[in-house]
This record gives C-alpha cells, structure tokens and sequence, in this order.
C-alpha cells in the first residue's frame, strides 16, 4: 500500500455528512487526533485548547449509543483530559502507548525503562545552548522537541546536531523519531496510532470507524484503517493536498468542528437513527 497525493477534497463538512448517511449501515466508531484536528495549532503546547462549540458538540455525541468516540493523541491522556475530560469517551494517549476506556480503566502498553527521555532532553539542551525559540516536552513514554518559536535557519543547524547525536540512542533503546508539525518526536518504536486503532477496531467489530488527523503520526491509523478494509474510513486534514493514505480531505479544524456540530444535530433530532442504524 502507498500514499497517494490524495485525498478527496470534501467541499464542506455538509458532504462528509451526505457521504456518511449514503454509506452508513453500520454504527460509528468516531477516532479524533487533538492538535492540529479538533483545535487549530497554536505557538505553544499549552494554548491548544478546545472550543465551547467542540466540548458541546462531543459531550451530545458522547451520549449516543450507536456511536463510539476516541480521541487519539500524542500527548499523554492526564494533559489532555485536563483540556478537555469529557465522561464515556475513549482517551488513547502517548501516540497509542496508553488508552482510557469508557468507563476510566487506564491500560498502558509500554513497560520499559524509559531512562532515555532525559538522555534526549540533555542532548536537545546540548544543541540548543543559549538560543531562544525551542521548548522541550518530557512526555510518560515520549520526548517532543519543539521549534515552532525558533528563528527558521538557527533550527536548521540546532535540528541537524540533535538527529545525529540521538541516533545511537534511538537503534539502542529501539526508538523511532518523528518529524511531525514543527516538532521532532521520539517514541518506542513499537508504539503508534496504527496499533491503537486496530484494537478499538477488533473491540468494535461492527462499528464503521472514521478517522480524522492531520499530520505524520496520523498516518500510521490512516494506514491500518485502509488496510483493515476501510479504504474511505479516512480523512486528512490539510489546507492543501499532499502525499498520504487517507481517502478524503478536509481544510482545518474548523470544518472538522462544523462536522461534529451536524452530527449532534442529527443526534439530538434522532435523525442519526436512520442514518446509522443499531
Ligand atoms: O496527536 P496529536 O493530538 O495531534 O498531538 C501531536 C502533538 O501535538 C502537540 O504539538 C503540536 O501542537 C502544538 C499546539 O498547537 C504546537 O505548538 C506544536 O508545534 C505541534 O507540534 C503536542 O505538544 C505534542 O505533545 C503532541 O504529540
């Protein structure tokens, strides 16, 4: 399987909603990455924070029965719930290295030492020296190394000096690093969102998953729901086209917003009903 430049332009989320209820026999298993998917990329980690539309809109459809939402994230599910904790949904955190059920069981999938996330944090503050603009995040079983306030060609050299001083770190611990939106991520290297959506996918056999995500990470669920069969289960969002497995594409947030507002819509008017039936 390979990425194509892809990704079907859905005009509005209206036609995400018509190509639902045409192809929907099945209940919903609604998966949501966070940054850059349900809230807009901010300058800092700390300021992505959801919108009342979106907390209103989830806290509708977290109540349906014929639909199931997880959130799937990079970030540690304890950050994101304290933006957005909204009961009876689905939190995976750590890039799929942990996940909260319905019902607030904590499962956690890595059981290695993870020493190595200091020995990162050491050699990213090596690089940095005294140069402003950079913001390390020491995450449970990941490391971010952030760049997005940096001036552009001090981040090229700074960037270049942590890949080739980490790699001996990443082949010995068995690490894989990602370069995702203005930020290099270090995670197990067995560890991704492809995993975590294949097991809420065996969980929820019946249930026709729908991915949303907007970056590099994304792209291993992107990949696992294609070849799990749902070649048009996917969505990237994206101003423009690039090179991905998802099949459809939307522009930003704000449209994965507005989706989530007609769905509840049709919640609260139980027109969902008809749509995806028990
Ligand atoms: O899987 P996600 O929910 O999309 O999380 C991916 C990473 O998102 C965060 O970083 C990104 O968003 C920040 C806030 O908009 C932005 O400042 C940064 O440049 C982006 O890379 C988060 O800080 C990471 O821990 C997540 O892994």
């Amino acid at each position: 399987m390979s990425q194509r430049l892809a990704n079907q332009p859905l005009q509005s989320a209206q036609q995400l909603w018509a190509q639902l209820v045409i192809q929907a026999e099945e209940p919903l298993l609604l998966l949501l990455d966070y940054d850059g998917t349900l809230v807009p990329i901010q300058d800092k980690p700390d300021l992505a924070r959801p919108s009342a539309p979106l907390y209103e809109s989830l806290i509708t459809l977290s109540k349906q029965q014929n639909l199931i939402i997880a959130i799937v994230s990079g970030r540690d599910i304890r950050e994101l719930k304290s933006f957005l904790a909204i009961e009876g949904i689905y939190y995976v955190g750590g890039h799929g290295a942990e996940m909260e059920d319905l019902h607030g069981n904590r499962y956690n999938f890595v059981n290695q030492r993870i020493e190595w996330i200091e020995s990162l944090a050491e050699i990213a503050c090596q690089c940095i020296g005294s140069h402003e603009g950079f913001l390390l995040e020491r995450k449970k079983t990941s490391f971010a190394f952030h760049y997005r306030l940096a001036c552009p060609s001090i981040a090229s050299v700074v960037l270049e000096q942590y890949r080739k001083k980490i790699q001996r770190i990443l082949e010995i611990e068995k690490l894989e690093m990602v370069e995702g939106k203005k930020v290099i991520e270090v995670r197990p290297a067995y560890i991704n969102k492809g995993t975590a959506v294949l097991q809420l996918m065996d969980r929820y056999s019946q249930h026709r998953p729908l991915y949303m995500g907007d970056d590099k990470t994304d792209e291993d669920a992107f990949k696992a729901i294609a070849g799990y069969g749902f070649t048009s289960s996917t969505v990237l969002i994206s101003e423009n086209p690039k090179p991905s497995y998802a099949f459809y594409r939307m522009r930003n947030s704000q449209e994965v917003v507005q989706f989530l507002q007609i769905l509840s819509m049709r919640c609260s008017d139980g027109s969902i009903q008809s749509a995806v039936p028990p």
